[in-house]
Order: structure tokens, then sequence, then C-alpha cells
């Protein structure tokens, strides 16, 4: 198979013999190394539109790598494999990389034209609960705002899918628990597929409909949270038991913690 690097491939044949209705994401023995390491090593994975997926491991483990193939951002890297996924699809980063020269509401458009992109740019805004912010500076906000701007960024496309590279691995403990009660009522009001990068087992618990492990660039657990719910408490035993199947698959000794 030809090396492809990181190109948006649509394949509506693809699309036909997916196993789910309406994937925004399918990837197809996904392969990534740099030099003699394989970071990536055959990974097959599907997204449908409006689940979302929680994608857990090991610092190095290639998470990051991962997502940066199904965004399209690892342009050299070599590689085989292929990857279909959604036309509008949006990323979301760690840090909330505005332009410091623009204003929100500008940060928010960018890249939009036609008469409604303002308005559509307010909307989104206040949907992160930044109305009345549209013209302040980035250096005016905190991190969570900014990281609040980022979000309203991405969804004012009403992307089909959300690619977040632990967008919240900055913030402190309470903004963090503030921006997953967001998250999830923005998931619900524009349904994107999302695939979320994280670190963190209960915010992965919290959040997804589905986590995923990845340990030697391959998938080593693979858990549907259906049965949880969409009211999720961290004293559920059954939160509880996914929490300890998922950090027994990241190689966490429980019997230490
Ligand atoms: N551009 C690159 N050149 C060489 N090696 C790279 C490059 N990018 C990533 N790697 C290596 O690939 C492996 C996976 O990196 P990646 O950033 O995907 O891991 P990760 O799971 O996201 O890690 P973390 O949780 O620490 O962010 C690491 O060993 C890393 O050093």
């Amino acid at each position: 198979m030809a090396p492809i690097t990181g190109q948006l491939i649509e394949s509506p044949e693809r699309q036909r013999t997916s196993a789910t209705d309406d994937p925004v994401l399918v990837a197809d023995n996904l392969t990534r190394r740099f030099g003699d390491r394989t970071v990536l090593d055959g990974i097959d994975l599907t997204i449908a539109r409006g689940e979302f997926v929680a994608l857990l491991g090991r610092s190095g483990s290639g998470k990051s790598t991962l997502l940066r193939a199904v965004a399209g951002l690892d342009v050299g890297v070599d590689g085989t494999g292929d990857l279909f996924v959604a036309r509008n699809s949006s990323v979301v980063f760690q840090d909330s990389r505005l332009l410091p020269w623009s204003r929100v509401l500008p940060n928010v458009t960018l890249g939009l034209s036609g008469r409604d992109a303002a308005a559509a740019g307010r909307t989104a805004l206040a949907d992160v609960g930044l109305q009345g912010r549209e013209r302040a500076w980035p250096n005016e906000l905190s991190g969570g705002e900014q990281q609040r701007v980022a979000l309203a960024r991405s969804l004012v496309r009403q992307p089909e899918l959300l690619l977040a590279d632990e967008p919240f691995g900055a913030l402190d403990a309470l903004t963090r628990i503030r921006m997953h009660g967001l998250l999830r009522e923005l998931c619900s009001k524009y349904r994107p597929g999302v695939l979320l990068v994280t670190h963190d087992v209960d915010e992965a618990i919290t959040l997804a409909d589905r986590v995923l492990v990845l340990d030697e660039g391959r998938f080593v657990a693979d858990r549907s949270l259906d049965s949880l719910g969409a009211h999720r408490s961290l004293r559920d035993p059954e939160f509880v038991a996914h929490r300890e199947a998922l950090l027994t698959a990241l190689g966490v000794d429980l019997t230490t913690h």
C-alpha cells in the first residue's frame, strides 16, 4: 500500500461498508513510524457521528501521533494505511492557540466568511459562557476562558468530527470539572463525533461513550461505557469498576494505590 502522510482521504465506498451508519472517522490498518520505531502498528478505528471516544495511553504510547495523523497534521511522517475523515473536522489542543493580535470574536470566526459569520461566532461564544467578551483580547482572558474561546472556534464550524488533544490538561481541577460539563452540553447540542486524547482516566469515563487504551502501537482495551448512562458519578460502583479495568490496561498496579 502506498504510504499516506496525513492526507484526508474521502472514500464513499468505505462509508457504505463501515460498521456504523454514519462514520466520521475510519482508520484502517494505520501505521506510523519515527525512524525504526513503530509508534502506530496497524490501528483500526471507526467513530460515528455523535459518538464520544476517549483515548488513553501511557506517555509516549502514540496518542498524539494518532490524533495528528487523523487531523492531517503529520505531513512527512512515515506510515501506511487508509483514513477516511469527515470533511468538516476541527482540532482543539492543550493550549488555546488564539491569535494574540486579534480580539475574541474574530478569533472565533477566523476563516469563516459570509454575513452570518459574526452572528454564528456570537452564538458559539454564548454557548461557552463568554457572552459580552467578544471584544476582549486573548491576553485579557484566563486560561480556562481562552480554552472556551478555542472550543467556540471549533464548534462554530459545526464539525462532524472534533479532535481534542488534552484540551483541559493545563487547567486547574475546578475549571476542568466545569469544562467537562460544558463539553458534554456542547456535544449534545452539536453532536460531533469526538476523539479526545487524555491522561485522566476519570475524565475519560466522565465524558466518553467508549474508552480506548493505546499501548505499543495497538489498542489493548476498548470499553463501552453505555451502561453508565448520562449522569455519571465518580462513586458509582460501575464507574469504579471501569476505572480499575482501565488503570489495569494502563499497567497501573492497583495494589499500591
Ligand atoms: N516528530 C517526531 N519525531 C520523532 N519521534 C517522535 C515524533 N513525534 C513523536 N515521536 C515519538 O513517538 C512516540 C509517541 O509520541 P506521542 O506524542 O504520540 O505520544 P503520546 O502518547 O501523545 O505521549 P504524551 O502522553 O506524553 O503526550 C514518542 O516516543 C515520541 O518521542
